[in-house]
Protein backbone atom coordinates (compact mmCIF):
# COMPACT_ATOMS: atom_id res chain seq x y z
CA UNK A 1 0.00 0.00 0.00
CA UNK A 2 0.98 3.56 -1.12
CA UNK A 3 0.53 6.02 1.72
CA UNK A 4 -0.95 9.20 0.57
CA UNK A 5 -1.30 12.33 2.31
CA UNK A 6 -3.26 15.91 1.29
CA UNK A 7 -1.66 19.13 1.91
CA UNK A 8 -4.76 21.65 2.25
CA UNK A 9 -4.73 25.61 2.75
CA UNK A 10 -5.79 28.48 1.42
CA UNK A 11 -3.55 30.18 -1.42
CA UNK A 12 -0.25 31.27 -0.39
CA UNK A 13 -0.66 29.50 3.22
CA UNK A 14 2.53 27.80 2.36
CA UNK A 15 1.68 24.26 1.05
CA UNK A 16 4.44 24.19 -1.40
CA UNK A 17 7.08 24.76 1.17
CA UNK A 18 5.86 21.63 3.01
CA UNK A 19 5.96 20.04 -0.31
CA UNK A 20 9.26 20.76 -0.28
CA UNK A 21 10.23 20.10 3.07
CA UNK A 22 8.64 17.23 3.21
CA UNK A 23 9.79 15.64 -0.12
CA UNK A 24 13.51 16.12 1.19
CA UNK A 25 12.42 14.53 4.13
CA UNK A 26 11.23 11.16 2.82
CA UNK A 27 14.17 11.05 0.31
CA UNK A 28 16.44 10.95 2.81
CA UNK A 29 14.73 8.41 4.98
CA UNK A 30 15.56 6.03 2.03
CA UNK A 31 12.08 6.43 0.42
CA UNK A 32 10.85 7.61 -2.69
CA UNK A 33 7.70 9.88 -3.24
CA UNK A 34 5.52 11.08 -5.76
CA UNK A 35 4.06 14.26 -5.92
CA UNK A 36 0.50 15.10 -7.45
CA UNK A 37 -0.64 18.58 -7.55
CA UNK A 38 -2.84 20.75 -8.88
CA UNK A 39 -3.18 24.79 -9.96
CA UNK A 40 -6.18 27.30 -10.96
CA UNK A 41 -4.68 27.98 -14.62
CA UNK A 42 -3.05 26.40 -17.01
CA UNK A 43 1.20 27.37 -16.64
CA UNK A 44 1.80 25.65 -13.39
CA UNK A 45 4.60 27.30 -11.49
CA UNK A 46 4.58 25.07 -8.58
CA UNK A 47 5.98 22.03 -10.12
CA UNK A 48 9.31 23.59 -11.22
CA UNK A 49 9.63 23.71 -7.43
CA UNK A 50 9.75 20.25 -7.35
CA UNK A 51 13.27 18.59 -8.04
CA UNK A 52 14.08 16.42 -10.49
CA UNK A 53 13.82 12.74 -9.82
CA UNK A 54 10.66 12.62 -7.99
CA UNK A 55 7.54 11.50 -10.07
CA UNK A 56 4.84 14.13 -10.55
CA UNK A 57 1.65 14.42 -12.01
CA UNK A 58 -0.45 17.75 -12.31
CA UNK A 59 -4.14 17.97 -13.03
CA UNK A 60 -4.26 21.95 -14.81
CA UNK A 61 -7.11 23.88 -15.91
CA UNK A 62 -9.29 23.47 -12.97
CA UNK A 63 -8.43 21.34 -9.32
CA UNK A 64 -8.63 17.75 -8.39
CA UNK A 65 -11.83 18.71 -7.30
CA UNK A 66 -13.99 19.33 -10.19
CA UNK A 67 -11.91 18.30 -13.26
CA UNK A 68 -14.36 15.25 -12.79
CA UNK A 69 -12.82 12.48 -10.89
CA UNK A 70 -12.09 10.27 -14.43
CA UNK A 71 -9.27 12.79 -15.23
CA UNK A 72 -7.83 12.36 -11.63
CA UNK A 73 -8.11 8.53 -11.36
CA UNK A 74 -6.48 8.34 -15.00
CA UNK A 75 -3.28 10.31 -13.42
CA UNK A 76 -2.79 8.26 -10.37
CA UNK A 77 -3.17 5.13 -12.42
CA UNK A 78 -0.67 5.97 -14.78
CA UNK A 79 1.45 7.77 -11.67
CA UNK A 80 1.48 4.06 -9.50
CA UNK A 81 1.90 2.11 -13.00
CA UNK A 82 5.02 3.55 -13.94
CA UNK A 83 6.35 3.94 -10.83
CA UNK A 84 6.09 0.58 -9.26
CA UNK A 85 8.44 1.65 -6.48
CA UNK A 86 7.17 4.94 -4.97
CA UNK A 87 6.21 4.21 -1.10
CA UNK A 88 4.50 7.60 -0.39
CA UNK A 89 2.19 10.15 -2.45
CA UNK A 90 1.82 13.86 -1.42
CA UNK A 91 -1.19 15.49 -2.82
CA UNK A 92 -0.85 19.71 -2.64
CA UNK A 93 -4.48 20.68 -3.38
CA UNK A 94 -5.07 24.22 -5.20
CA UNK A 95 -6.02 26.76 -2.08
CA UNK A 96 -9.41 26.73 -3.41
CA UNK A 97 -10.41 23.45 -2.79
CA UNK A 98 -12.94 22.09 -0.70
CA UNK A 99 -11.37 19.34 1.63
CA UNK A 100 -14.03 17.17 0.93
CA UNK A 101 -13.74 17.03 -3.07
CA UNK A 102 -9.98 17.05 -2.73
CA UNK A 103 -10.61 13.78 -1.00
CA UNK A 104 -12.97 12.15 -3.24
CA UNK A 105 -11.21 12.65 -6.13
CA UNK A 106 -8.51 10.25 -4.71
CA UNK A 107 -11.41 8.20 -3.03
CA UNK A 108 -12.07 5.86 -5.70
CA UNK A 109 -13.05 2.27 -5.90
CA UNK A 110 -10.11 1.71 -8.08
CA UNK A 111 -7.49 2.61 -5.62
CA UNK A 112 -9.08 0.95 -2.67
CA UNK A 113 -6.22 -2.11 -2.51
CA UNK A 114 -3.17 0.55 -3.62
CA UNK A 115 -4.19 3.38 -1.68
CA UNK A 116 -4.14 4.06 2.06
CA UNK A 117 -5.26 7.47 2.92
CA UNK A 118 -3.64 8.90 5.65
CA UNK A 119 -5.05 12.38 6.05
CA UNK A 120 -5.29 15.86 5.96
CA UNK A 121 -2.18 18.75 6.84
CA UNK A 122 -3.79 21.82 6.63
CA UNK A 123 -1.90 24.57 6.50
CA UNK A 124 -3.16 27.87 7.98
CA UNK A 125 -2.04 31.55 7.14
CA UNK A 126 -1.64 32.44 11.25
CA UNK A 127 -1.70 36.22 10.67
CA UNK A 128 -5.18 35.19 8.33
CA UNK A 129 -7.01 33.64 10.60
CA UNK A 130 -6.29 36.83 12.80
CA UNK A 131 -7.82 38.98 10.20
CA UNK A 132 -10.48 36.29 9.01
CA UNK A 133 -13.68 38.45 9.32
CA UNK A 134 -11.96 40.70 6.43
CA UNK A 135 -12.54 37.79 3.99
CA UNK A 136 -15.90 37.69 1.66
CA UNK A 137 -18.05 35.38 3.61
CA UNK A 138 -18.16 32.64 0.66
CA UNK A 139 -13.43 32.95 0.86
CA UNK A 140 -14.28 32.82 4.77
CA UNK A 141 -16.30 30.01 4.48
CA UNK A 142 -14.04 28.01 2.16
CA UNK A 143 -10.81 28.85 4.58
CA UNK A 144 -13.11 27.48 7.80
CA UNK A 145 -13.95 24.08 6.31
CA UNK A 146 -9.99 23.69 5.28
CA UNK A 147 -9.10 24.12 8.82
CA UNK A 148 -12.69 22.01 10.34
CA UNK A 149 -11.45 18.95 8.16
CA UNK A 150 -8.11 18.68 8.95
CA UNK A 151 -6.29 15.30 10.98
CA UNK A 152 -3.27 17.88 11.46
CA UNK A 153 -2.99 21.60 11.44
CA UNK A 154 0.26 23.95 10.63
CA UNK A 155 -0.53 27.34 12.55
CA UNK A 156 2.02 28.45 9.79
CA UNK A 157 3.62 32.10 9.67
CA UNK A 158 4.44 32.30 13.41
CA UNK A 159 6.97 34.87 12.71
CA UNK A 160 4.12 37.05 11.35
CA UNK A 161 2.79 37.60 15.04
CA UNK A 162 3.57 38.48 18.83
CA UNK A 163 3.85 35.14 21.18
CA UNK A 164 0.76 36.20 22.29
CA UNK A 165 -1.16 36.36 19.19
CA UNK A 166 0.33 32.87 18.32
CA UNK A 167 -0.98 31.38 21.42
CA UNK A 168 -4.72 33.10 20.63
CA UNK A 169 -4.64 31.56 17.00
CA UNK A 170 -3.34 27.93 18.40
CA UNK A 171 -5.98 27.86 21.23
CA UNK A 172 -8.57 29.50 18.63
CA UNK A 173 -7.59 26.36 15.79
CA UNK A 174 -7.71 23.94 18.68
CA UNK A 175 -11.39 25.19 19.62
CA UNK A 176 -12.47 24.97 16.07
CA UNK A 177 -11.28 21.62 15.14
CA UNK A 178 -10.86 20.04 18.20
CA UNK A 179 -9.87 16.81 16.54
CA UNK A 180 -6.35 17.95 15.16
CA UNK A 181 -3.44 18.62 16.78
CA UNK A 182 -2.14 22.40 16.04
CA UNK A 183 1.84 22.93 15.75
CA UNK A 184 3.01 26.19 15.30
CA UNK A 185 5.62 26.45 12.34
CA UNK A 186 7.67 28.95 10.25
CA UNK A 187 8.26 28.23 6.39
CA UNK A 188 5.85 24.93 7.38
CA UNK A 189 8.56 23.51 8.57
CA UNK A 190 7.58 19.96 10.65
CA UNK A 191 9.50 16.91 10.88
CA UNK A 192 7.68 14.26 8.35
CA UNK A 193 8.46 11.30 11.36
CA UNK A 194 5.61 13.39 13.69
CA UNK A 195 3.09 13.71 10.65
CA UNK A 196 3.24 10.09 10.41
CA UNK A 197 2.94 9.64 14.37
CA UNK A 198 0.27 11.88 14.14
CA UNK A 199 -1.79 10.56 11.66
CA UNK A 200 -0.98 7.02 11.96
CA UNK A 201 -4.13 6.37 13.91
CA UNK A 202 -6.35 7.87 10.94
CA UNK A 203 -4.88 4.22 9.83
CA UNK A 204 -6.86 1.79 8.69
CA UNK A 205 -7.89 -0.34 11.25
CA UNK A 206 -10.27 -3.50 9.60
CA UNK A 207 -10.36 -4.26 6.34
CA UNK A 208 -13.78 -1.86 5.96
CA UNK A 209 -12.72 1.54 6.79
CA UNK A 210 -9.88 2.89 5.02
CA UNK A 211 -9.49 5.87 7.01
CA UNK A 212 -10.97 5.45 10.90
CA UNK A 213 -13.48 8.05 11.84
CA UNK A 214 -12.75 7.99 15.82
CA UNK A 215 -12.21 11.48 16.52
CA UNK A 216 -12.00 12.86 13.26
CA UNK A 217 -13.68 14.83 11.44
CA UNK A 218 -13.99 13.25 8.33
CA UNK A 219 -13.64 9.38 7.35
CA UNK A 220 -14.44 7.22 4.69
CA UNK A 221 -15.85 3.63 4.71
CA UNK A 222 -15.29 0.92 2.17
CA UNK A 223 -18.26 -1.62 1.31
CA UNK A 224 -18.27 -4.68 -0.48
CA UNK A 225 -21.08 -6.22 -1.58
CA UNK A 226 -20.86 -10.28 -2.13
CA UNK A 227 -24.75 -10.80 -3.70
CA UNK A 228 -26.40 -8.49 -6.22
CA UNK A 229 -28.88 -6.07 -4.62
CA UNK A 230 -32.15 -4.15 -5.83
CA UNK A 231 -32.07 -0.65 -7.29
CA UNK A 232 -34.98 0.20 -5.08
CA UNK A 233 -33.88 -1.42 -2.06
CA UNK A 234 -30.56 0.27 -2.34
CA UNK A 235 -31.61 3.78 -3.02
CA UNK A 236 -33.68 3.57 0.12
CA UNK A 237 -30.81 2.33 1.85
CA UNK A 238 -29.19 5.80 0.49
CA UNK A 239 -32.22 7.89 2.01
CA UNK A 240 -31.84 6.35 5.61
CA UNK A 241 -28.10 7.52 6.09
CA UNK A 242 -27.34 10.11 7.86
CA UNK A 243 -26.85 13.69 6.76
CA UNK A 244 -22.77 13.73 7.44
CA UNK A 245 -22.73 11.36 4.42
CA UNK A 246 -20.86 13.64 1.82
CA UNK A 247 -19.86 11.55 -0.70
CA UNK A 248 -20.45 7.64 -2.11
CA UNK A 249 -18.98 6.50 -5.55
CA UNK A 250 -18.79 2.79 -6.87
CA UNK A 251 -19.53 0.09 -8.44
CA UNK A 252 -22.96 -1.42 -7.30
CA UNK A 253 -24.13 -5.18 -8.59
CA UNK A 254 -28.16 -4.54 -9.48
CA UNK A 255 -30.28 -7.18 -10.07
CA UNK A 256 -30.58 -8.25 -13.32
CA UNK A 257 -27.60 -6.37 -14.69
CA UNK A 258 -24.51 -8.56 -15.86
CA UNK A 259 -21.76 -5.66 -14.53
CA UNK A 260 -22.23 -3.54 -11.52
CA UNK A 261 -23.03 0.04 -12.31
CA UNK A 262 -21.06 3.04 -11.30
CA UNK A 263 -23.17 4.76 -8.69
CA UNK A 264 -22.71 8.26 -8.18
CA UNK A 265 -24.29 10.21 -4.60
CA UNK A 266 -23.59 13.83 -4.13
CA UNK A 267 -25.57 16.24 -1.99
CA UNK A 268 -28.50 14.30 -2.14
CA UNK A 269 -27.98 13.47 -5.90
CA UNK A 270 -28.20 9.78 -7.19
CA UNK A 271 -26.72 8.45 -10.64
CA UNK A 272 -26.12 5.84 -11.83
CA UNK A 273 -24.58 4.30 -14.92
CA UNK A 274 -23.94 1.35 -16.95
CA UNK A 275 -20.72 -0.41 -17.03
CA UNK A 276 -19.27 -2.48 -19.78
CA UNK A 277 -16.15 -3.84 -17.79
CA UNK A 278 -16.67 -6.35 -14.89
CA UNK A 279 -15.38 -3.83 -11.98
CA UNK A 280 -15.55 -5.17 -7.93
CA UNK A 281 -18.53 -4.34 -6.87
CA UNK A 282 -17.58 -1.63 -3.63
CA UNK A 283 -18.79 1.28 -2.66
CA UNK A 284 -16.33 4.13 -0.78
CA UNK A 285 -18.67 6.57 1.20
CA UNK A 286 -17.01 10.11 2.19
CA UNK A 287 -18.61 11.70 5.61
CA UNK A 288 -18.18 12.19 9.24
CA UNK A 289 -19.53 9.70 11.92
CA UNK A 290 -19.55 7.30 9.16
CA UNK A 291 -17.93 4.06 11.01
CA UNK A 292 -20.73 2.02 11.84
CA UNK A 293 -22.84 2.47 8.23
CA UNK A 294 -23.25 -0.70 7.04
CA UNK A 295 -25.15 -2.02 3.67
CA UNK A 296 -27.80 -4.88 4.96
N1 LIG B 1 6.81 35.19 6.67
C1 LIG B 1 6.55 33.94 6.28
N2 LIG B 1 6.34 33.67 4.97
C2 LIG B 1 6.08 32.40 4.62
C3 LIG B 1 6.02 31.35 5.57
N3 LIG B 1 5.74 30.20 4.93
C4 LIG B 1 5.63 30.50 3.62
N4 LIG B 1 5.84 31.82 3.42
C5 LIG B 1 5.79 32.57 2.16
O1 LIG B 1 4.45 32.63 1.72
C6 LIG B 1 4.38 32.55 0.31
C7 LIG B 1 3.49 31.41 -0.13
O2 LIG B 1 4.10 30.20 0.27
P1 LIG B 1 3.83 28.83 -0.54
O3 LIG B 1 4.55 27.74 0.17
O4 LIG B 1 4.08 29.02 -1.97
O5 LIG B 1 2.27 28.73 -0.28
P2 LIG B 1 1.17 27.90 -1.10
O6 LIG B 1 0.10 27.59 -0.09
O7 LIG B 1 1.76 26.78 -1.82
O8 LIG B 1 0.66 28.99 -2.11
P3 LIG B 1 -0.31 28.74 -3.39
O9 LIG B 1 0.35 27.70 -4.23
O10 LIG B 1 -0.37 30.10 -3.99
O11 LIG B 1 -1.64 28.33 -2.84
C8 LIG B 1 5.82 32.41 -0.19
O12 LIG B 1 6.28 33.68 -0.55
C9 LIG B 1 6.55 31.89 1.04
O13 LIG B 1 7.91 32.29 1.04
C10 LIG B 1 6.25 31.67 6.96
O14 LIG B 1 6.20 30.85 7.86
N5 LIG B 1 6.50 32.99 7.23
Amino acid sequence: MVDVYLFSGFLGSGKTSLLLNVISQIKESGRKPAVFMNEFGSLSIDSDAVENGVPLKEVLDGCICCTGSEQTEAQIQSLLEENKDIDVILIETTGAAHPVEALDAIYSPIFADQLNIRGIITVVDSKLWLDRSRLSPQIRALYMEQIRHAHLLLANKSDLLTESEMATVSMELANYNEAAPVVQTIGAKIAFSYIEKVLHSTKEKSDTSIISGKGLPLSSKLITFTESVSRDDFEEWVKSLPETVYRMKGYVPLEGSINPHLFQYAYGMVSWLPEYVKMTPRLVIIGEGIDSIKYE
